[in-house]
C-alpha cells in the first residue's frame, strides 16, 4: 500500500519566525500567515494534521473536521485547543516542552529587576531632563530595592518554575513554592497560595490556564499581597483578574507588576491593563518565549512531534 499523504495546515505561520524543516514523510503543506477564529474550520477542511501556535481550535471546528488526526501546538500552553473534544474524537494533541527554559526565566528577571530598581521611572526622569537639574551627582527620587535576602514566591513548580527558582537563588532570594503537591527540595519552602501571597516580595506565576486556574488571582488574592510586592505573569493572562489588578496598581495596594500575557491577545483597546500608565507596571507583548534560540528550538521540536505522530509513536501528547 502506498503511504498515506499527510495534509498539514499551519494556521499562524507568521507567529513563528524560525526555520521549519519539511517533515520526512509524504505530505502536502499549506501555511497561513494568520487565521481568525471564524476561518479555522474552513482552512482545516481535509487536513490530517493542524499546526497552531495561538489560533483557537474549538469543539465546533473539530465537529466539522472528520479527517483531522493531530493538532500540533507550536507552544507549551494548549489552552487554545478544546482538549476534551479532541479526546472524544481520538485526535492527538501535542505541545512543545522545555524550549524556553532560558528565555522565559530571563524575561521574568528582566522585569523583576527593572521594577525593583525602578528603572522605568529613572529612565523617564533622565529623558525629561531632571538629572541635569539635580543639585548633586545623582538624582534619587524613587525607591530602589535589592533582590538578595527577599522572598521569591513561585506558583506552579514545573519546568519554568524550577528555572525561575534557580535564577532567584543565584540572586540570593529565598524560594517559596505553591504547587499541587509538596516539593521535597531542601532550599524550597512549601506554602499554601494564601501564605505565599501574604509573605513573598515577588510572586511569579508559572502554571497553565484551565478551568481550575482561570482568575485564580482576583481582588481577594491581590489584597493579601504586601504593598511592596511585585506580581509577575509570563504564564497566561486569564490567570489574573485584569480589572482587579488595574485597581490594585492605581490604588498602590501592591508594589508593581510585570506582565507578558493578557486574557485576550492581541488585546482589545479597552483592556483595563492597557490604561495603567505607571512606571511600576510593565507590559510586554507575549514575547518572553521569543529569543531567537528558543524559537528555533521550538520549530525543530514541532517537526519532531509531527514526525513522531506519523511514525506511530506520538511525543508530548497532552490531555
Ligand atoms: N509567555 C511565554 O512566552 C510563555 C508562557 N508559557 C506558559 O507557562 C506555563 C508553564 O510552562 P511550563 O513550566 O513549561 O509547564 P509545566 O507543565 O512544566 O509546568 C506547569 C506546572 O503547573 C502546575 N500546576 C497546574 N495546575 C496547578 C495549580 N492549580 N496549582 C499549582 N500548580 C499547578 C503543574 O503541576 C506543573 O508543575 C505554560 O502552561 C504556558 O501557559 C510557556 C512558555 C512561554
Ligand atoms: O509556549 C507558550 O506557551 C507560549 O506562550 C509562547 O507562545
Amino acid at each position: 500500500m502506498p503511504p498515506q499523504i499527510q495534509n498539514i495546515v499551519f494556521l499562524d505561520r507568521d507567529s513563528l519566525p524560525a526555520s521549519v524543516r519539511p517533515p520526512k514523510f509524504a505530505h502536502q503543506w499549506r501555511d497561513y500567515a494568520a487565521t481568525q477564529a471564524a476561518e479555522v474550520a474552513e482552512r482545516l477542511l481535509g487536513a490530517t494534521i493542524a499546526i497552531t501556535n495561538k489560533v483557537p481550535v474549538r469543539a465546533a471546528d473539530i465537529a466539522r473536521l472528520p479527517d483531522l488526526k493531530m493538532i500540533a501546538v507550536a507552544a507549551t500552553g494548549t489552552d487554545n485547543v478544546d482538549l476534551a473534544a479532541c479526546r472524544e474524537r481520538g485526535i492527538v494533541v501535542s505541545n512543545i516542552r522545555n524550549y524556553s527554559l532560558v528565555s522565559v526565566p530571563e524575561h521574568c528577571f528582566a522585569m523583576i529587576l527593572a521594577l525593583r530598581r525602578n528603572l522605568r521611572a529613572y529612565c523617564a526622569d533622565v529623558d525629561a531632563g531632571l538629572w541635569q537639574q539635580s543639585k548633586q551627582f545623582c538624582l534619587f527620587d524613587h525607591p530602589i530595592g535589592d533582590l538578595a535576602g527577599s522572598r521569591l514566591g513561585i506558583v506552579g513548580y514545573g519546568a519554568l518554575g524550577h528555572k525561575v527558582a534557580q535564577l532567584g537563588r543565584a540572586f540570593g532570594m529565598h524560594v517559596c513554592v505553591a504547587s499541587r503537591s509538596p516539593v521535597a527540595e531542601p532550599d524550597v519552602t512549601n506554602m499554601a497560595l494564601d501564605e505565599l501571597l501574604r509573605t513573598c516580595d515577588v510572586v511569579s506565576l508559572h502554571l497553565p490556564l484551565n478551568d481550575q486556574t482561570r482568575n485564580m488571582i482576583g481582588a481577594p488574592e491581590l489584597a493579601l499581597m504586601k504593598p511592596t510586592a511585585l506580581l509577575i505573569n509570563t504564564a497566561r493572562g486569564g490567570l489574573v483578574d485584569e480589572a482587579a489588578l488595574a485597581q490594585a496598581l492605581r490604588q498602590g495596594t501592591i508594589g508593581g507588576a510585570g506582565f507578558d500575557v493578557l486574557s485576550r491577545e492581541p488585546p482589545a483597546p479597552d483592556n483595563p491593563l492597557l490604561g495603567v500608565r505607571q512606571p511600576n507596571f510593565m507590559l510586554t507583548p507575549h514575547v518572553a518565549w521569543a529569543s531567537a534560540g528558543a524559537m528555533q528550538t521550538l520549530a525543530d521540536m514541532l517537526v519532531d512531534n509531527v514526525e513522531a505522530f506519523v511514525a506511530g509513536t506520538p511525543l508530548n501528547a497532552v490531555g
